[in-house]
């Protein structure tokens, strides 16, 4: 408590003192800024789906979907954030989108692995960012963490992707097999110090050389996935150099990485720094310098000779039925599996990524969830409400806010909101955006949105 009150000295001053050996660093700047708590609320748009937003607030500079909001609302209260129409991320870490383009990693399909994923922030950046053919391996260690990581997945609505739950050695079994690696790494947290006044306390120089040796650990065990050629994009919310510009040089010398440059305007202040042995290129944000709080990227090739394994096409394809095509949109382009009752559907180019991936790793779950098959026809899964891939001819019901809550709590819908007398599966929609499923009774209408997303009645 006393640390708290006393401003000065909120930021620890072994990491003050460390940061002012960095060229061109502003110590008071640093300080003054983390004096007051808060910090700003930006959220990231799915250009993909429909669903009116003001958009006429600031635009964040390295990110043509990201915004910055004038105040924090209840994003629980807004039907569109449970659509997936956005997600709240915070600015600096939307570089990434940057890095992407700079790098040209959009121009064809690549194989991409977010290796520390949850809950979804730079997944979804991702799934925006990347060639459309592209496939997607988000992975989360914890089990709990990687549920929440699925259901943001799921919201944002993109087929393919795989979500996966291993610790980053089970990608040892997949040599060669990444074009590109993102690795937002476990950190001691000191750029969220103003959002997080916890980290504060939590924070010591001890706790920076643990994260600073499981970061490199976490990569020794994941890269030999990437193959030669495949690009890295390495990241923190730490300032600690240790953590970021030292793992650079080490990943130099012991990894057969090389750095790559992100050639990036000044007028965005981000900070450029060079790792002192081999003069790696990493972008520093600073929330004094920039509308963002503190985090750190740095983008590798992978130089070092890396072999690969035999990853022949299997030939048990399985195209969509004719039940299905009236639930899928250009049914054409998928190929259907089952995991117990439900089928799912993944691109059809990416069988042979499905196989291995199945073989190697723990998948929690794969491509999008369409439903369970019932008398020649399907009941159709949350999932596939919220996917892009859904038929656009789908009934619809459009519900005002209000409804929209009222069915988000699961609650009963006013059945004279059928005007249309519509029957059986329809979409209930908020402003054109997709919420999930209801069933239409001639007097009744069933709620289908999932129990355990239910919102909370406020
Ligand atoms: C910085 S967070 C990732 C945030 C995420 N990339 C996003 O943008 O939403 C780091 C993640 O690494 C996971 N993690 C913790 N320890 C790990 C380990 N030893 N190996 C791999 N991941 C780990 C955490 O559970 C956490 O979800």
């Amino acid at each position: 408590m006393l640390a708290l009150s006393c401003m000065s000295n909120i930021i620890p001053p072994a990491l003050v003192r460390k940061l002012g050996s960095l060229a061109g660093f502003d110590t008071a700047a640093f300080e003054a800024v983390h004096e007051k708590e808060g910090g700003l609320t930006s959220i990231r748009i799915n250009p993909a789906k429909p669903g009116q937003l003001d958009t006429s607030s600031d635009q964040v500079p390295w990110c043509d979907t990201g915004y910055y909001l004038p105040e924090r609302p209840i994003f629980t209260l807004d039907p569109l954030f449970h659509a997936g129409r956005y997600y709240v991320q915070e600015a600096s870490s939307m570089f990434v989108a940057h890095a992407i383009k700079v790098l040209g990693l959009h121009e064809r399909p690549l194989i991409a692995l977010d290796l520390c994923a949850a809950p979804g922030g730079k997944s979804t950046l991702l799934n925006t960012y990347l060639h459309r053919d592209s496939l997607l391996i988000a992975n989360e260690l914890i089990k709990a963490r990687a549920t929440v990581l699925a259901d943001n997945l799921i919201r944002w609505g993109h087929s393919n992707t795989i979500v996966s739950n291993n610790d980053p050695s089970a990608f040892r079994h997949l040599p060669g097999y990444i074009d590109v690696m993102l690795v937002d790494a476990p950190c001691s947290g000191s750029g969220m110090f103003r959002k997080d006044r916890q980290a504060i306390n939590e924070w010591s120089e001890a706790v920076v050389q643990l994260c600073s040796e499981r970061q490199r650990r976490i990569l020794a065990d994941s890269l030999p996935a990437l193959r030669e050629g495949g690009i890295l994009l390495y990241s923190t919310c730490s300032y600690s150099i240790e953590e970021n510009e030292h793992i650079a040089d080490w990943l130099c010398e012991t990894q057969g990485m090389e750095p790559l440059s992100l050639s990036t305007p000044e007028a965005w202040g981000i900070e450029q720094t060079r790792s002192d042995k081999h003069a790696c290129p990493g972008y520093r944000f600073y929330p004094h310098k920039l509308r963002g709080e503190g985090f750190f990227l740095a983008a590798f090739r992978k130089a070092s000779k890396q072999s690969t394994f035999d990853r022949r096409k299997p030939k048990a394809e399985k195209t969509i039925t004719p039940a299905l095509r009236n639930w899928v949109s250009n049914a054409d382009d998928f190929f259907t599996f089952t995991v117990g009752e439900d089928i799912h559907i993944l691109p059809k180019d990416r069988e042979a990524d499905l196989h291995i991936l199945q073989r190697m790793l723990y998948l929690r779950s794969a491509g999008t969830r369409v439903g369970r098959p019932a008398k020649g026809d399907l009941i159709p899964a949350h999932d596939l409400a919220l996917s892009l891939a859904r038929h656009p001819d789908i009934p619809v019901l459009a519900l005002a806010k209000n409804q929209a809550l009222d069915y988000l709590r699961k609650g009963n819908l006013d059945p004279a909101i059928n005007s249309q007398g519509l029957k059986g599966w329809a979409l209930a929609t908020y402003q054109h955006a997709t919420l999930g499923w209801v069933k239409l009774l001639p007097n009744r209408i069933n709620n289908y949105y999932p129990k355990e997303w239910r919102i909370a009645t406020m």
